[in-house]
């Protein structure tokens, strides 16, 4: 059987019995590297022999092609004088380094005189025969061509070719074809092929779609969350004031309680300009803590180690109550790296302030933040943090996992809505995200949320909610 392709290149060499690859392509449309596989088939079916040949042509040199673009050096010269004679050394400065070139090919081709230090030219423009040959190699004659060699314009090169003659014509033959145009179907041409059978067991091109990294998509969802139980998105940096990180929550700067978890610490201070925090800030530890608070201290750089930053930033902003705001970002603290512990990771912050807001108040929200996350049975256990009085942790039931710790919240401490001015009552909780998303997206090694393995992310999906 025959394709459609080979039958085109048999058509063509029904006209011309001999050909080459190259003119095969040229006319059948097909690409120089299909023809030759093609005819390597047909030689095999017996249709055509096929044989290679060495063949020499010339072709431009740099130089050549220079001097294609610009002229010849004499021919130059000759237009450049037009008909007057010039001092040598003017002719010099004319022409640059092509100048002796210029003068041998003038000379030795009869298109000047050399007198007393002038040049003399005999006409007044010119154009030489070897230029126009730049143009048609092909068709040059030998001579010239053997003029352009010894200039060094053009080179001898070789090519294989592979000739292809015409060894029998195909008996009446019905060619085959994959799809149907327009065309072939109104001509009523279509009744002339074959159909190729389709492979529906064969498998498409892969095609990549970009999508959302999967983690940042559960990040998302869970903003989604926030929102939709009417919360506003805050946002702060990475880079922190210990005093928003610690300070300001009641973390005492010389007392263990501050390193209750580890941080990083950044070269360099921050500045705060609202004196009266900084004093009621001051006051607060001096009187609760009984020591004598440093500014200095305050004032230090470091990457935050809880988004409850952002909470205290949104504190220290004399916000209006009511109000209900979360923060979702990324925090910093040294670890050792293992499946279930990073150096950086995301934490959930929320803060309400209102009036009347009360500890139960607070569970409650967070029963409904979790079962909106999709735990639906959740623990309470008192706990202790620096900054909330009563403080509790959440824990959560994962079928895989049994009762796992998510989150620590608590109603903020008076000493520090006091430092802060503000009056109402305000809850607090900050949520860890990369377990949550873990358990979530059926993964057992944390790492696994910053993989780079490009297969791996594709095929992630986060199907949840
Ligand atoms: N920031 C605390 C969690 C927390 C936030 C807010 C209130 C109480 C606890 C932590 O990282 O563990």
């Amino acid at each position: 059987m025959l394709s459609e392709n080979e039958i085109k290149i048999l058509d063509f060499l029904k006209t011309v019995k001999r050909s080459n690859s190259e003119e095969i392509a040229n006319k059948t449309g097909l690409s120089i590297s299909s023809v030759l596989s093609l005819i390597n088939l047909l030689a095999e079916k017996g249709y055509v022999r096929v044989e290679k040949k060495v063949e020499e042509y010339y072709a431009l040199t740099e130089e050549g092609k220079k001097r294609k673009n610009e002229g010849l050096p004499e021919d130059i010269l000759i237009n450049k004088l037009n008909g007057r004679e010039e001092e040598i050394n003017n002719v010099k400065t004319m022409l640059g380094e092509d100048f002796n070139i210029a003068i041998s090919w003038a000379k030795k081709k009869g298109l000047i005189d050399i007198k007393e230090g002038k040049i003399i030219p005999k006409i007044s423009s010119h154009v030489s025969e070897e230029y126009y040959a730049l143009f048609n190699l092909e068709n040059a004659n030998k001579n010239l061509i053997e003029v352009l060699e010894r200039r060094g314009l053009v080179e001898k090169r070789e090519k294989i070719i592979i000739l292809v003659e015409l060894l029998k014509e195909p008996e009446e033959i019905t060619p085959t074809i994959s799809n149907i145009t327009h065309e072939i179907l109104v001509s009523g041409e279509w009744k002339k092929y074959k159909f190729k059978k389709y492979n529906v067991a064969a498998f498409p091109p892969f095609f990549p779609i970009s999508k959302k990294h999967y983690f940042k998509e559960f990040l998302e969802k869970v903003k989604d969350i926030m929102i939709n139980l009417g919360f506003t998105e805050v946002n702060t940096g990475y880079v922190e004031m210990e005093f928003y990180n610690f300070d300001i929550l009641f973390q005492p700067q010389d007392h263990p309680a501050r390193e209750i978890h580890d941080s990083f610490s950044i070269e360099g201070m921050g500045k705060i300009d609202n004196q009266d925090l900084l004093n009621n800030v001051k006051k607060m530890h001096e009187s609760s803590w009984k020591y004598e608070w440093k500014q200095e201290i305050a004032l230090r750089l470091m990457l935050r180690s809880q988004s409850t930053a952002t909470t205290a930033r949104v504190l220290a902003s004399k916000p209006n109550p009511p109000l209900k705001v979360f923060t979702v970002g990324k925090v910093f603290r040294p670890d050792a790296i293992d499946a279930t512990h990073l150096i950086e990771f995301h934490q959930l912050d929320g803060l309400i302030i209102d009036d009347n807001f009360t500890f139960r108040d607070l569970l409650g929200v967070l029963r409904e933040i979790f079962y909106r996350l999709g735990i639906r049975e959740i623990k309470f256990k008192p706990a202790y943090f620096p900054f909330t009085e009563p403080s509790v942790e959440v824990y959560g039931y994962l079928e895989k996992l049994g009762w796992v710790e998510m989150c620590g919240a608590g109603l903020l401490r008076p000493e520090i809505l006091n430092a802060v001015g503000i009056k109402s009552r305000a809850g607090a909780w900050g949520i860890g995200l990369e377990r949550l998303a873990m358990s979530f997206l059926n993964i057992n090694d944390i790492r696994l949320l910053y993989s780079n393995n490009i297969e791996y992310i594709r095929e992630m999906k986060v199907n949840l909610w």
